[in-house]
């Protein structure tokens, strides 16, 4: 099996070291070899993109928009291919994985479209005969560290903001889920982009991505993984004073008041809690039910999630895939314990499942009974379980959603205008959801959070130039 190499300052290298790509749907079943980075490559990767930063940054508008255009329209073209490349190997059902693909290429629609649309000021000095500009550049070399639960989306909402303003970047994927980075990755080759200016480094965290934070030739980081990933990204680049942005965990309420449409309520739960298994920082892990529909939620809820058809990514039919590997599937399964140690009632699911082939099964969980101060209603699980919270009205139910240390998305279903205004302005949480579920966003707008769950500016949508671009003030005299 030929190895699908590393991309830097142009070329792709030849390397040995090489990791195994394998089908969480089918252990069996190894997606491919993917080359294994070490330090000196990534080095040299930094050093091509601080080359190529050079003129990168004062390159022309037409040609970014041309180049990001035409990396859009191929992922687009070829979502099919893609969308099972991406569901073989990270487990996500096809229609969602295809879905994932035609957001990437969008984004890079989005973003051609922004670099035309970069805007300064000018202003008049208060000093008589002086001129004042304000402009937008690039900040220089970016960073990019990307989890694997959105191995092709997240990559792009990054790559695409950092190009579209004259940055290059150093690309670091998930080493679990190379392949749809390596497809990405060779499409932006083929894009016409000079030498360098893009360059991606599959390899550990521990090693490469760790070398990116420390590397004084790296000007910015955007970053989305876990929260403790997070906090090593933050104090490695304040540490050296570099420019960073943290997306992580999150443990998001979905609130159904009386006056919810319960079958409304019951599909966006179902999604929220479970859909791509569980396994999104929008997830709703948390289900705040008031007194009055509690039981009819519940027994609606439970006889739907039941029915869920757990099997291979790829087959007809199938509705949650596979947990990503083994070490998720363990920590899902310790949380299920966990909830019946605190003594939650385990409602239906939590069990490993075996199917036709070998595979990381598990049937979706559903606790009830549970407090907000239980360890399954404070940490972030990333599997396909959630727990109900009873509360009595929508003031409970909102401070109950707002005790936590995350706020990245949250939501309310209600027929009640004066319900979801009230929710929208007092809960804490940087995407809030109206008879909508938590997870599943547009790709024009921002995305992110408060409290623990995002760190920076937000990214995605025309506010994403925060992140990738520095302002620079002039003073023009007579
Ligand atoms: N909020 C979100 O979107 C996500 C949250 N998670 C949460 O995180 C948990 C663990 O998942 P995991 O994938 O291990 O998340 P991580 O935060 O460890 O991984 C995210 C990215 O960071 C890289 N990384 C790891 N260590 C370092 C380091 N020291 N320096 C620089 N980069 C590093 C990883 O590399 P490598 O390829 O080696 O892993 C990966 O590319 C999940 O169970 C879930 O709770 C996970 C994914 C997404
Ligand atoms: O809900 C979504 O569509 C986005 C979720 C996401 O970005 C994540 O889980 O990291």
């Amino acid at each position: 099996m030929s190895i699908f190499q590393n991309y830097i300052d142009g070329r792709w290298a030849s390397s040995d070291a090489a990791t195994k790509n394998i089908n969480p749907s089918n252990t069996d079943d190894i997606v491919g070899e993917y080359a294994h980075a070490d330090k000196n490559q990534a080095d040299a990767a930094i050093a091509a993109a601080v080359e190529a930063s050079k003129s990168w940054r004062y390159s022309g508008i037409q040609q970014r928009f041309d180049i990001l255009d035409t990396i859009g329209s191929e992922i687009l073209a070829r979502k099919d291919e893609l969308g099972r490349l991406l569901a073989r190997e990270e487990g996500k059902i096809l229609p969602e994985a295809t879905g994932e693909v035609v957001r990437a290429g969008q984004i890079f629609k989005f973003f051609a479209g922004e670099a035309l649309r970069v805007q300064g000021e000018h202003l008049k000095s208060v000093r008589p005969g002086v001129e004042v500009e304000v402009t937008r550049g690039a900040v220089g070399v970016i960073g990019i560290i990307t989890p694997w639960n959105f191995p092709i989306a997240i990559p792009a909402w990054k790559i695409a903001p950092a190009l579209a303003y004259g940055n290059t970047v150093v690309f670091k994927p998930a080493e679990l889920v190379p392949g749809s980075a390596w497809a990405l990755s060779d499409i932006i080759a083929r894009s016409g982009l000079p030498n360098g200016v893009f360059n991606l480094v599959m390899g550990s965290g521990r090693e490469v991505g760790q070398a990116m934070l420390d590397d004084r030739r790296i000007d910015a980081v955007s970053f989305t993984g876990s929260v403790n990933t997070g906090g090593v990204v933050a104090a490695s680049c304040s540490r050296r004073g570099a420019k960073y942005q943290l997306e992580m965990g999150g443990k998001n309420p979905l609130i159904v008041l009386a006056d919810a449409d319960i079958d409304n309520a019951v599909a966006c739960a179902l999604n929220g809690a479970y859909f791509s298994t569980g396994q999104r920082c929008t997830a709703s892990s948390r289900l705040i039910v008031v007194a009055p529909v509690y039981d009819q939620f519940i027994e609606a809820l439970k006889s739907k999630v039941e029915n869920l058809i757990v099997g291979d990514a790829l087959a007809d039919g199938t509705q949650i895939g596979p947990v990503v590997d083994q070490r998720q599937l363990d920590q899902n399964i310790r949380y299920v314990d966990i909830g019946k140690e605190e003594g939650a009632e385990l409602l239906c699911g939590g069990e490993l499942l075996e199917r036709e082939t070998p595979g990381f099964y598990m049937t979706p969980a559903l606790f009830t009974e549970t407090s907000n101060k239980m360890q399954i209603n404070r940490e972030e699980i990333f599997g396909p379980v959630a727990s109900v919270i009873k509360a009595s009205d929508i003031d409970e139910s909102i401070s109950l959603a707002n005790d936590t240390e995350f706020g990245l998305s949250a939501g309310i279903c209600t027929t009640s205008l004066s319900a979801a205004t009230k929710f929208k302005q007092e809960c804490r949480a940087g995407m809030v959801m109206v008879n909508l579920p938590t997870a599943g966003v547009d790709y024009h707008v921002p995305f992110g959070g408060m409290k623990g769950s995002s760190y920076g500016s937000r990214e995605q949508g025309r506010y994403a130039a925060e992140f990738y671009t520095t302002v620079k003030t002039a003073y023009v005299g007579a």
